[in-house]
């Protein structure tokens, strides 16, 4: 037996954690979001830059007005020094006015004077502009990258702000200006040292009523907890000088995978504005995930201010611009993520749809009106585009209450709770055979064929073993259950001259919206029937209630082969045949279809065993 641990040699003891900022009386923990906090859609600079490819004219521009139509209204459009594209970009946004009225557009320049010029430049004539300054001001930066100390880095700060804001006053004129800064690795800074730099930039700025100052504070490298991080925010809320004329911004990555919860506990913690990007897009792990954001707030019943009513074209968009997939698991957006395989997920799942139809039909109300509470699914498909057939799919993992969801859905037909339980076997037996998941048009075939079929042509009544149907279900859409109330009570006298006896009969609705595919009003019945001491089911359909039932009595008959058959039309021909080397004959002519004989669909023939 091992007795040392398999990390003994590994190598995380070369990591060590970072400091944290202690606040014993942070007070984020007990706050709750109200409201949705400024968003700013990053997707054309940070995104960009982390594409193997980035994006030409033409997919930016495409990008540009997806996020616009979704109601963001502050866009980092790119970072104009990088590259002719990038410059081009900005240009053409301005020159055809490209830009609605109430979008900020922003660019991104570091501290260095011979960029920022140029990016002030590039955004002659916008009508709303903002220029986001940066340089980084954690110890391990400070030391590796600049050769700075304290002072010279602070020095970078204050000196680009003083160009920037220079260049801005010469050559923007009516431009309404915004400006904006960051200290680059922010999380992993000394908080105090932090908060000198701001506060020189911000003294720089002046920050008053109508001119905002935006100090954005990013985790650029994600090195914590977020819970550490919201803490960083609180005590920045708490200490910031200009507090009520600066906007608080957070801009976390993904790199510990945590992203989402940073920012959510930042805006607990006082953030005002979130920085990210369209399904998570960025450098290394990503920026944070805009659309997870947005619709985590939606789910808490607060209007996130973004549209994401069809998330699908939005994937579509997204991944055709940056070259990039979704993954299927990806929070609201994979393809997967509305979609239980397993059976008591799948039970749970229909369980709820049908107490969401009883409930509306109760409230005479239509199902979309009542608060959502249908287990496994966090938010309703529908509001983000996307359908209820995909909830449910079916494979050797499912049960029965998934394949009556898939049989209630996608095919209108609401099977008796026995009824479900028989045939989930049957489906499982054929998604084991199959090895792989079963589509709901492979489900239904395998429905009739076992419960519906019956051979063409009439069978012999009275039937030997006489039939009992147990239970007898007649189902209809909607408001037929009121049609069929008065066949099933009389549906005994119906069936008498075939001599079947029912003894229950139930008129049942199918589910409200249940989607039969040709929207006619048909009946569909349910027999259990015994025959000697077994009990089989059969179902039938038919736009005639009675003539359903016959044919669900049919069925049942059929499977017990308590029946024979008369051909309709019957040829007299016999054949012999070599089946794996035995001469069988195939008979064309049936009076009867004894057990032995194998019916064979569209032959009018039975094929003797
Ligand atoms: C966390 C972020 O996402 S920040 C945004 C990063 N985005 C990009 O880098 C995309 C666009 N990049 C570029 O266009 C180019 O890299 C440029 C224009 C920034 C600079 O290009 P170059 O001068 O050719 O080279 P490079 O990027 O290698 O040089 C970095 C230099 O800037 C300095 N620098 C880096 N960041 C900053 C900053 N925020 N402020 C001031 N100086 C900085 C570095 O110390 C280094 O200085 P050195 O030349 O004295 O060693
Ligand atoms: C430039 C800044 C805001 C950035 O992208 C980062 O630090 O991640
Ligand atoms: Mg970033």
């Amino acid at each position: 037996m091992r007795t040392t641990p398999l990390t003994a040699s590994a190598g995380h003891q070369r990591y060590r954690p970072l400091p944290v900022l202690e606040l014993p009386d942070r007070a984020w923990p007990g706050a709750r979001p109200e409201h949705a906090p400024r968003w700013l859609s990053t997707d054309l600079r940070d995104g960009n830059q982390a594409l193997a490819r980035p994006m030409d004219l033409r997919r930016k521009a495409r990008l540009f007005d997806l996020l616009v139509s979704l109601g963001y209204r502050e866009i980092e459009v790119g970072f104009p020094t990088a590259s002719e594209e990038e410059l081009a970009f900005v240009r053409m946004l301005i020159e055809r006015d490209r830009i609605p009225d109430d979008v900020r557009i922003s660019v991104l320049v570091p501290a260095r004077d011979e960029l920022l010029r140029r990016t002030v430049e590039a955004l002659r004539g916008a009508r709303a502009a903002t220029v986001h300054l940066y340089n980084a001001t954690c110890p391990t930066f400070r030391s590796v990258v600049f050769g700075m100390s304290r002072p010279e880095c602070k020095a970078l700060a204050v000196n680009g702000a003083t160009h920037l804001l220079k260049y801005a006053g010469e050559l923007l004129g009516d431009c309404d200006f915004g400006f904006e800064y960051s200290p680059e690795l922010f999380n992993e800074t000394e908080p105090e040292f932090a908060l000198e730099v701001c506060a020189a930039v911000a003294d720089l700025w002046q920050p008053e009523p109508g001119r905002e100052l935006i100090l954005n504070f990013p985790a650029t490298v994600e090195r914590h907890g977020p819970n550490v991080f919201a803490d960083q925010v609180e005590w920045l809320h708490r200490n910031l000088p200009y507090r009520e004329d600066v906007c608080l911004s957070v801009h976390p990555h993904n790199d510990r995978g945590t992203a989402v919860a940073a920012a959510e506990f930042a805006a607990l913690a006082g953030a005002q504005r979130i920085e990210g990007c369209l399904f998570g897009g960025g450098e290394r792990a990503g920026n944070v995930c805009l659309v997870t954001l947005a619709l985590n707030l939606y789910t808490q019943g607060i209007d996130p201010r973004v549209d994401f009513s069809d998330l699908d074209q939005v994937k579509q968009v997204v991944e055709e611009c940056t070259g990039q997939r979704v993954p299927e698991r990806h929070p609201y957006a994979g393809d997967l993520v509305f979609t239980a395989f397993s059976g008591s997920h799948q039970d749970a799942i229909n369980k709820g749809f049908d107490r969401r139809a009883e409930q509306a039909e109760r409230a005479g109300v239509a199902p979309g009106a009542l608060p959502w509470q249908v287990p496994y699914l966090p938010i309703d498909p529908e509001d983000l585009g996307r359908g209820y057939e995909e909830v449910v799919r079916i494979n050797s993992q499912s049960g029965k209450g998934g394949i009556a969801y898939i049989m209630s859905a996608w095919h209108g037909l609401r099977l008796p709770r026995t009824l479900q339980v028989e045939f989930a076997a049957e489906v499982q037996r054929l998604a084991e055979h199959n090895g792989s998941d079963l589509d709901p048009e492979q489900i239904r075939h395998c429905f009739e064929d076992t419960y519906m079929s019956v051979p063409e042509g009439e069978p012999d009544v009275p039937f030997a073993p006489p039939p009992i149907p147990t239970t007898l279900y007649l189902c209809g859409l909607g408001a037929e259950p009121e049609r069929l109330g008065p066949v099933a009570a009389g549906i005994t006298e119906a069936l008498a001259p075939w001599g079947v006896q029912v003894e229950q009969a139930h008129a049942v609705a199918d589910p409200v919206g249940g989607a039969r595919p040709d929207g006619a009003a048909t009946t569909t019945a349910y027999a259990l029937c015994r025959f000697d001491a077994r009990e089989y089911w059969g179902a039938g359909t038919d736009a005639d209630p009675q003539t359903a039932a016959w044919r669900a009595v049919l069925a049942a008959a059929h499977r017990a082969g308590a029946c024979t058959w008369t051909c309709a039309d019957p040829i007299e021909s016999v054949l012999d045949i070599e089946i794996e080397g035995t001469v069988r004959t195939l008979s064309t002519t049936h009076a009867a279809e004894p057990a032995g004989f194998v019916y064979t669909e569209g032959y009018d023939h039975a094929l003797r065993a």
